[in-house]
């Protein structure tokens, strides 16, 4: 039997299983694919928030990479959880030598407000990551600190896009969950422009969001298909991940990675 495409994140673990590594493997394996990880820091989380989280050295972080990428290889890598500007740097360093797309998701704070990236390192960020994405996809709160652009309307969506396209990725998908309304998201390369608007579901449960929609991402490219078509299949399996979240804990729920599997 032939191997599925093979995807790597390179993440943060998320004890509670609703973020980070865990929720990009789950998301990847009900996208089709074989997922990997490289680990970039641990935390200690649950639904009520992140109680602390210890950072791996560098050199774990490039080991961890070369040990898959040298030996399996990969057709799509994510980063999601990078902690600090070393890590940053390490990382993007690594992409840069990688042939293969990459999806940068630059988890800046937890839902519950946790700081997850030190401000430190958002320089390196701007400089270092975003120039080697193929996809940078900020939430509206990573937006307004990468760029200083602050996003209450569709159209200054498009602003931040191009604040953004500025520091040198291919493509930005801003996300629009923390506005009002449908969940309307922005994806352009400079040119195109897609907008991508699914019915908001009134769930709490929405752990792990944006690392499910990340992870999608990069399985559909890791099958081969282009930008515009990775997102938008990934739009419909993070609103399908959103409707059927669930209480877990006292706090916020995760979202559901295997919807897709329970439906039948
Ligand atoms: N309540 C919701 N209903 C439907 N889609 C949502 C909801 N909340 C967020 N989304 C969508 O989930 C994806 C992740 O967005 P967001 O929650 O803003 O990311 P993050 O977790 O990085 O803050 C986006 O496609 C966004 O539009
Ligand atoms: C280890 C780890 N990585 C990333 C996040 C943030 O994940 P996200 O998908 O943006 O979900 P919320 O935290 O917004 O629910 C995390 N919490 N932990």
């Amino acid at each position: 039997m032939s191997a599925p495409p093979r995807v790597l994140t390179v993440a943060g673990s998320d004890s509670g299983g609703g973020a980070g590594i865990q929720a990009d493997l789950k998301t990847m394996l009900a996208l089709g694919t074989h997922g990997m990880s490289v680990v970039t820091a641990v935390t200690a989380q649950n639904s009520l928030g992140v109680q602390g989280f210890w950072e791996l050295p560098a050199d774990a972080v490039r080991a961890q990479y070369r040990s898959v990428v040298d030996d399996i290889g990969v057709q799509a890598v994510k980063t999601g959880m990078l902690a600090s500007a070393e890590l940053v740097e390490t990382v993007a360093e690594l992409i840069m030598g990688t042939d293969a797309p990459a999806v940068v998701d630059p988890v800046g704070v937890s839902k519950h407000g946790d700081s997850l990236l030190a401000a430190s390192a958002l320089d390196s960020v701007r400089t270092k990551l975003l120039p080697v994405a193929t996809v940078a996809t900020p939430n509206l709160d990573e937006v307004a600190r990468l760029t200083g652009v602050e996003v209450t309307s569709e159209d200054d969506m498009r602003r931040a896009a191009a604040a953004v396209l500025a520091y040198g990725p291919k493509w930005v998908l801003i996300k629009g969950g923390h506005l009002q309304g449908d969940a309307v998201d922005l994806l352009t390369d400079g040119s195109e422009e897609h907008v991508l608007r699914a019915p908001r579901h009134d769930n709490r449960h929405t752990h792990g969001t944006g690392c499910t929609l990340a992870s999608a991402i990069a399985a559909q490219l890791a099958k081969g298909q282009d930008v515009p078509t990775a997102v938008a299949a990934a739009k419909e399996y993070v609103t399908g991940a959103i409707a059927a979240g669930f209480a877990l804990g006292g706090g916020i729920g995760p979202v559901d990675h295997g919807w897709r599997f329970r439906e039948q």
